[in-house]
């Protein structure tokens, strides 16, 4: 099967700083992988590049070999923010407004997913706790039915119960082929969940391996095998 994402040689500025340069990356189909890398690295301009949110001039990035940015849009589920509401709404008219906004969106797994992680359809958005914010966004995400979905540091402002409930929600709510490209500055924390790791440093790709390999060849954990990578580098 081919892969799920191709990136060839992609470099981005913005404002003229220049954030990404020569970047490539494959993900296949069906893997959780790990975006690494410091403050700045730059994992939130390559998630907005694979949505078509920023816009890849030179159409470096494709999924499922489709490179035009409004069509992978519809093939990558992210959610950056949920907002822009006129007064304040409950969470069952989100999940009716992305229902009618995203063919993909399954509203049965929606409420699934609000059940698992503590959220009630009744509360008011205006009123989530900044975590509570955070689990409404994840349910939004993992509701749509797409092949590639990223996560920007998802466990941001969240307890450590509920990023286990986090957690099981990725593993139970992924469809099989789907890919997960999940950012996170606690890589231990995330560590049994995902099949590889991808380092952003210097403003590309500088490392990408199998968590297996890490464990297994290397004979290091995912955090020290990331630790060990800036230290090395140093
Ligand atoms: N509007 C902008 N104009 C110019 N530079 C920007 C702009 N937005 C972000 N940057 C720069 O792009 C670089 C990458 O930022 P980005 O937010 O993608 O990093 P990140 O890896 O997600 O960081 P963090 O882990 O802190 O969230 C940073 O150096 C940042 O200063």
């Amino acid at each position: 099967m081919a892969n799920l994402l191709t990136i060839n040689h992609l470099s981005y500025s913005r404002n003229l700083q220049l954030i990404l340069k020569d970047l490539n990356l494959e993900l296949p189909y069906g893997q959780i992988v790990g975006l690494l890398g410091t403050n700045g690295a730059g994992k939130t301009t390559l998630m907005r590049l694979i949505a078509g949110n920023y816009i890849d001039r030179k159409n470096s990035i494709s999924i499922n070999t489709e490179t035009n940015s409004a069509v992978r849009k519809s093939l990558v589920s992210f959610t950056e923010q949920v907002g822009g509401w006129s007064g304040h709404p409950r969470i069952f008219k989100i999940g009716n407004f992305y229902d009618a906004l995203y063919e993909d969106f399954n509203l049965t797994t929606f409420n699934q997913l609000l059940s698992n992680l503590n959220l009630s359809p009744d509360q008011r958005v205006n009123q989530l706790s900044k975590g509570n914010f955070r689990k409404l966004v994840i349910a939004v995400t993992l509701a749509r039915q797409t092949d590639l979905y990223l996560l920007d540091e998802p466990f941001d402002g969240i307890d450590s119960m509920t990023r286990k409930k986090i957690i099981s929600s990725i593993i139970q709510w992924k469809p099989e082929n789907a890919t997960v490209l999940v950012s996170d500055h606690h890589v231990g924390d995330i560590a049994n969940l995902l099949d590889q790791v991808v380092i952003i440093k210097d403003q590309h790709v500088a490392a990408q391996e199998a968590a297996d390999t890490i464990r297994e060849t290397l004979g290091k954990d995912i955090e020290t095998y990331y630790e060990d990578f800036y230290r090395e580098e140093l």
